[in-house]
């Protein structure tokens, strides 16, 4: 049978908006891609790499892109943020349109051993005068993991892990790939039966492997929010009345002290909440940085000109400045 998360469904027809997703499919991304945009009115692409993702949006190969922002457990996503800071312009037209949230519950895939004897490990860390009181894994295994050599995974998803792989596969090589999706496609073609995935239970699925472990989370709320890129500002968008939020990403004069606590200022002189604050390095100075802030409001709609009044301010701080994008705040409190 085949499964709906199979299909990439490959729709190129200008009847068909195409999304882009970082793939293979049955990654988050793509559940999220799923989730967010109709089956039948989209069609979708997987791209091997987040990179790939802004690459189809720019260039026009796709109408949105998909992509994570931050998990609720491990924090940001690099790689998104790297690609968000346009280093080389060469994203400029690409706009943040929308956020989508997804449940994040993580398998240990792979093959089961030839001689399936029961999972003998508890789980239990010994306590150490460091570790007074070490966390203990939320799952065990099901059956015995004793023959897994390598664990591939999306580095992310090893973020999310910790407590697990330290109770059960303390040690082991972990091999970061570009997606879970990627990790599960690997472990099967890995003949010798010794790799294990960290991916979804839809990963299993799709690629007809073995569940090692179910939910090997830290977290049980582990969450992780997708942005949903798309190029230019969708003018016609109609406000729903529904609170919004905006990112925008800037440098300061590291030289100049309190550069960074003035544009912070701006927002809050125009009571406009923040959400969140990342930094990732220029790569022109070391140790010099892009900031991004994301705000509640958005200068589309802006009845009393707070976020008009704290981005004017804001041009007299910051170095240089770009608004990535607003859209729905999608979070349920
Ligand atoms: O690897 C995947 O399946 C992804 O969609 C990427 C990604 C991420 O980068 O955060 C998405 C959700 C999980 O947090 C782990 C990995």
């Amino acid at each position: 049978m085949e499964h709906q998360a199979e299909k990439s469904n490959g729709r190129h027809d200008s009847d068909h908006p195409v999304v882009s997703f970082l793939g293979p499919v049955s990654s988050y991304t793509h559940q999220t891609a799923l989730q967010r945009f109709n089956d039948n009115e989209y069609g979708f692409e997987p791209a091997s790499s987040i990179t790939g993702v802004f690459e189809a949006v720019q260039s026009g190969a796709a109408d949105f892109g998909v992509v994570p922002f931050e998990n609720s457990t491990n924090g940001a996503v690099i790689f998104t943020l790297d690609l968000l800071a346009d280093r080389q312009s060469m994203y400029a037209d690409i706009s943040v349109c929308d956020e989508a949230y997804l449940d994040v519950s993580h398998y240990l895939l792979g093959h089961k051993a030839a001689v399936t004897s029961s999972p003998e490990m508890s789980g239990a860390s010994t306590p150490t005068s460091l570790i007074p009181s070490p966390l203990k894994p939320r799952s065990k295994p099901l059956s015995s993991i004793k023959h897994i050599k390598r664990i591939y995974t999306h580095p992310q998803a090893f973020g999310q892990c910790e407590i697990f792989l330290g109770a059960y596969l303390k040690g082991i090589e972990r091999i970061d790939v570009s997606s879970t999706s990627k990790a599960a496609e690997l472990v099967k073609e890995d003949k010798t039966g010794t790799s294990a995935a960290i991916a979804s239970s839809l990963a299993a699925e799709i690629h007809g492997l073995d569940v090692l472990a179910k939910a090997i989370e830290d977290r049980e709320d582990n969450t992780t929010r997708f942005f949903i890129l798309r190029k230019g500002v969708d003018e016609t968008a109609k406000h729903t009345g529904n609170p919004t939020k905006s990112l925008i990403s800037f440098t300061v004069d590291h030289r100049s002290p309190g550069a960074l606590a003035d544009v912070l200022e701006c927002f809050r002189n125009k009571k406009l909440n923040l959400t969140s604050i990342n930094s990732r390095p220029t790569r022109i100075v070391p140790f010099q940085y892009i900031f991004f802030v994301e705000f509640e409001g958005s200068l589309r709609h802006d009845p009393d000109g707070r976020v008009k009044g704290a981005l004017s301010d804001l041009e007299k701080y910051a170095q240089s400045w770009r608004l990535l994008g607003s859209w729905e705040d999608k979070l349920v409190r």
